[in-house]
């Protein structure tokens, strides 16, 4: 084997490459969960129990997961859990008039519907139906409205994990996210938009990009901080990244994998990020990987808001 190095052919091998941080989501999570638990103990032994109620329409088994994640979660933390499941058939009325018994009920702290939610059900219908004191998604108009204003709310689970994990990040490094140019790439209403109110709370300079963006690549090359949230696996390439920058990937997009892939040798899925993780993080300072990324600090911040919701209807 030739080992010595010719500057082309070579160099890619042999030279020290700047390798990314993996920020660790399971890590991060598992420390925001036990500060979770503590504090619900001590909140039980005021005699009160936080409360999530989870509601699923349909059988989607990736929705399936998440809520049999989210619900084993609640229950670990000390919290109590009500899931409701109800046919995909379900009519708009009956779903609106489930939520009105969780606004009522007072061993309800928190209410999450899973979306998406069937096209027969208006979602804006739904989400406006929750009591905002109970609203631990952060979705309803009273929460979004205060969060762009700054103001005090319950906020959306996603980007509010992100932003711990930037935090961190940061903070390993001995600085903040202060006055540094953050690029979101995505605009809906569960991520992008959220990500940007928060982020311009850090004091950072904000960009978000779209499906309608011209050169988002080059002005993806300005960031500090890339925030990838637009559902199409791999999109965003090494050469959108600015060396050094750090990445947060939201995409969870579940993709074939061929058998000889596959560590069981069965051809399944497999879950990937909307970043190309193998090429971007031999150029980033940092990058969250899918999954253990930004996945299990969603769920933990679902708690955490649960719990915050559960202290304030307590008071
Ligand atoms: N009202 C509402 N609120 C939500 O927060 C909401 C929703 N609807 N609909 C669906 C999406 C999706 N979502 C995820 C949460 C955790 C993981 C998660 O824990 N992912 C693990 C892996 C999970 C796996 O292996 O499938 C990870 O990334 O490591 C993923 C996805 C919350 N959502
Ligand atoms: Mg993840």
């Amino acid at each position: 084997m030739n080992t010595q190095a010719t500057p082309t052919a070579s160099a890619d091998e042999t030279l020290a490459q700047p390798t990314a941080a993996v920020i660790d989501g399971k890590a991060a999570s598992a420390r925001l969960l036990k500060e979770v638990t503590a504090e619900v103990a001590s909140l039980a032994q005021q005699g009160v129990i936080p409360g999530l109620a989870v509601v699923l329409v349909g059988e989607d088994p990736a929705s399936q997961v998440y809520v049999r994640n989210k619900l084993k979660r609640t229950v670990e933390c000390g919290m109590q859990s009500f899931e409701h499941v109800l046919p995909s058939e379900t009519r708009e009325a009956e779903l609106l008039a489930l939520v009105a018994r969780l606004n009522a009920d007072p061993e309800v702290h928190g209410i999450l519907v899973q979306l998406p939610l069937p096209t027969h059900i208006q979602e804006d219908a739904v989400l406006e139906a929750i009591d905002p004191a109970k609203d631990v998604d952060g979705f309803h108009r009273m929460n979004v409205g205060a969060l762009v204003q700054g103001a005090d709310a319950l906020a959306p689970c996603t980007p509010t994990g992100c932003m711990r994990l930037l935090r961190d990040t940061f903070a390993e490094r001995g600085g903040d996210l202060s006055g540094l140019h953050a690029v979101i790439i995505g605009r809906s209403n569960i991520v992008g938009k959220p990500m940007a109110s928060l982020l311009l709370a850090a004091n950072c300079s904000v960009t978000q990009l779209h499906s309608r963006s011209q050169n988002p690549a080059e002005l993806c090359r300005q960031a500090d901080i890339v925030v990838a949230a637009v559902g199409r696996p791999n999109m965003i390439s090494a050469d959108w990244i600015k060396p050094g920058a750090v990445v947060i990937d939201v995409g969870i997009n579940r993709i074939a994998q061929s058998a000889e892939q596959s560590p069981t040798g069965k051809a399944r899925t497999r879950l990937v990020g909307d970043v190309d993780f193998a090429a971007v993080s031999k150029i980033a300072g940092a990058i969250t990987p899918v999954p253990g990324g930004v996945g299990p600090m969603t769920i933990a911040c679902l708690l955490a808001n649960t719990l915050t919701a559960a202290r304030r209807q307590s008071a």
